[in-house]
């Protein structure tokens, strides 16, 4: 079977620069006052990695590693973050810039609290996907947590790309049908298989990598990212550390693409993110083409199908909008409601 990359059949598109309508939960940052000092004249980085308290930084083609200044206070930078750095800014060795700003997030990802971590701690900032890595078989694909990972990423206002791995050993049409409705851009990959596709969706974006262990996802970005090593336990040249180490989500570059620069964020152990902001709204919001039906709905309604008089059941009724249209958006919400997961 060939590789192919299918457009959604919405077509939805929601771009961060979109997304300033989005009522979404610590994403303003406090006011400027007078008297804080003014960073605006020092040089700015990308958080790649974090490691034992140490940040990497790209500075333009360096690789700067610092500390965060004391005036951050308890806030901290994440990878993604696009900071001010202070101090010595060579990257030569031995050598410690301080962040002295951390700019304002378009979007940021949380990651699920577990047992020993009761708190959703954000993980990736200013991403604008999030690419969820999924084995067609070996391991089977599980449909109910790609549609919560899904919610996750619309809450966040993070488009979600879909990448059907493995198609050697099982066809993909059940999952194409089950997420075209969604207007979800959907990769299908195979050992030797093109990636152009996948190469064109990537560029110009930011783009988190999600999967579960054994799914495909290193193979992926090793494809993608010649040299990048990141199955083989070696010594990272970026982080300069074994795979087996290395915790922190990390920033790696994408080799040029047609004039177009991108980036992934690798999130090694992290396989799922957390629900708790998730309101109907917020995931009504990535349907952009429903919202309009819902203005007549009675006070309060969720828009569930069993919400009395939903204005998308009379959208469907009427013929203004297609049934599995609902039923995407239906089980988008509904997994948004299962708060334990994973
Ligand atoms: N048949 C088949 N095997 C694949 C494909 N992609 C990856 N694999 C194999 O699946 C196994 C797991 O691949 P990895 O890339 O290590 O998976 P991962 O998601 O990074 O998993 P971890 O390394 O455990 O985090 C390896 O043996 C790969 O060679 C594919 O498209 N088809
Ligand atoms: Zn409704």
């Amino acid at each position: 079977m060939s590789p192919r990359a299918v457009r959604g059949a919405m077509g939805r598109n929601v771009r961060t620069d979109d997304l300033e309508s989005f009522d979404r939960p610590g994403k303003r940052s406090r006011p400027r006052t007078k008297d804080r000092p003014d960073y605006s004249e020092l040089p700015v980085a990308r958080v790649i990695t974090i490691d034992r308290g140490r940040y990497r930084c790209q500075l333009d083609d360096v690789l700067v590693t610092a500390t965060k200044a004391r005036q951050l206070g308890r806030k901290g930078a994440i990878v993604g973050d696009i900071v001010r750095l202070d101090g010595d800014v060579s990257g030569e060795e031995g050598t410690l810039a301080r962040i002295v700003q951390v700019e304002e997030r378009s979007t940021v990802l949380r990651r699920t609290a577990d047992d020993t971590d009761p708190f959703e701690r954000p993980i990736v900032a200013n991403a604008d996907q999030l690419l969820i890595v999924t084995a067609l078989a070996d391991p089977p694909p599980r449909m109910g947590m790609i549609d919560r990972i899904m919610v996750a990423a619309y809450d966040a206002g993070i488009e979600p790309i879909l990448c059907l791995t493995k198609s050697d050993l099982a066809s993909p049409d059940a999952l194409l049908a089950a997420y075209q409705p969604l207007g979800v851009d959907v990769v299908v990959t195979e050992p030797g298989s093109d990636l152009e596709p996948v190469r064109a969706l990537l560029a110009d974006r930011v783009t988190v990598f999600v999967g579960h262990s054994g799914v495909g996802k290193s193979t992926l970005v090793n494809a993608l990212i010649p040299g990048v090593n990141r199955t083989t336990g070696d010594v990272n040249d970026v982080t300069g550390r074994g795979r087996h180490t290395s915790t922190s989500a990390i920033a790696l570059e994408l080799p040029d693409w047609q004039g177009r620069q991108g980036w992934v964020i690798d999130t090694p152990g992290v396989r799922s993110f957390g629900l708790s902001h998730v309101t109907p709204e917020g995931v009504l919001a990535a349907f952009g083409d429903l919202s309009r039906f819902t203005v007549d709905c009675p006070r309060g309604c969720q828009h569930g199908a069993e919400d009395p008089e939903c204005g998308l059941d009379a959208a469907v009724e009427r013929g203004d909008l297609a049934p599995e249209r609902l039923e995407s958006y239906r089980r988008m919400w509904q997994a948004g409601r299962l708060k334990d997961w994973e």
